[in-house]
């Protein structure tokens, strides 16, 4: 079946100027929040991605749907999907800008359906930048790196400063979150 499917980048970009102290290749990327429904590992219901550096400023995500992510009986919730595109395509930007930013807009196409036990391989990819608009997208691949494209999507994220999540967000929580990450050197400027 064809799909018409718009121009991306919707708008002329530059390349992304992807941080000199990015991640290696090869770097496993770990949580960038342990309470992060997306990839925090104290979050028993979250989806747990784990993400790697790759090679041509990509970052390699894998998902693995459960019983706990089901829509239809046995199959992904496509809401559950979209997150976790939303959590494989916002590493791909802030492990590789090293600034803080968020999703703008989020488009998903759903190819294939996404059962439960299966593990979708997420590859996401800078497509250049704009200001502070960051276009990125990502194909996600059932059971292998080479399988099947289950689903594509494409993101706007917008780079914020601090301020963003000190006014919106939750204080304790944000003091904790930088406690931790000064063990961690990927997740600073
Ligand atoms: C190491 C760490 C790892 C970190 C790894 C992190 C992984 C986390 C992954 C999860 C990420 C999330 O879920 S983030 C949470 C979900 N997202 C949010 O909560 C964001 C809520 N929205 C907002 O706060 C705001 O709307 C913003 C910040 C997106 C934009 O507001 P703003 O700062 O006032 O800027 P604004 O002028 O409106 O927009 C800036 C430019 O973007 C454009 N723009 C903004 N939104 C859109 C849109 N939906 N569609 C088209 N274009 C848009 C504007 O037209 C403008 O273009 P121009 O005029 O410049 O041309």
């Amino acid at each position: 079946m064809s799909r018409n499917v718009p121009d991306w980048p919707p708008v002329d970009v530059e390349p992304v100027p992807v941080h000199p102290k990015a991640p290696q290749a090869g770097t496993k990327l770990g949580p960038h929040y342990s309470e992060c429904f997306g990839c925090g590992d104290e979050v028993p219901t979250g989806l747990r991605l784990q993400s790697t550096m790759g090679d041509e400023h990509t970052v390699h995500s894998q998902f693995t749907v459960t019983a706990a992510h089901q829509g239809a009986p046995g199959l992904a919730h496509g809401g559950l999907l979209a997150a976790a595109f939303d959590e494989a395509l916002g590493a791909t930007v802030g492990y590789q800008l090293r600034k803080p930013a968020v999703t703008g807009r989020l488009e998903t196409d759903f190819l294939r359906p996404v059962p439960v036990g299966s593990t979708l391989f997420i590859v996401g990819k800078l497509d250049g930048m704009a200001g502070r608009k960051v276009y990125v997208s990502a194909n996600g691949h059932l059971d292998a790196e080479d399988g099947p494209i289950a689903l594509r999507a494409r993101a706007l994220f917008v780079i914020v400063a601090v301020e963003h999540f000190t006014t919106h967000g939750d204080k304790d929580a944000i003091a904790k979150l930088s406690a931790s990450s000064q063990k961690r050197p990927d997740l600073n400027p």
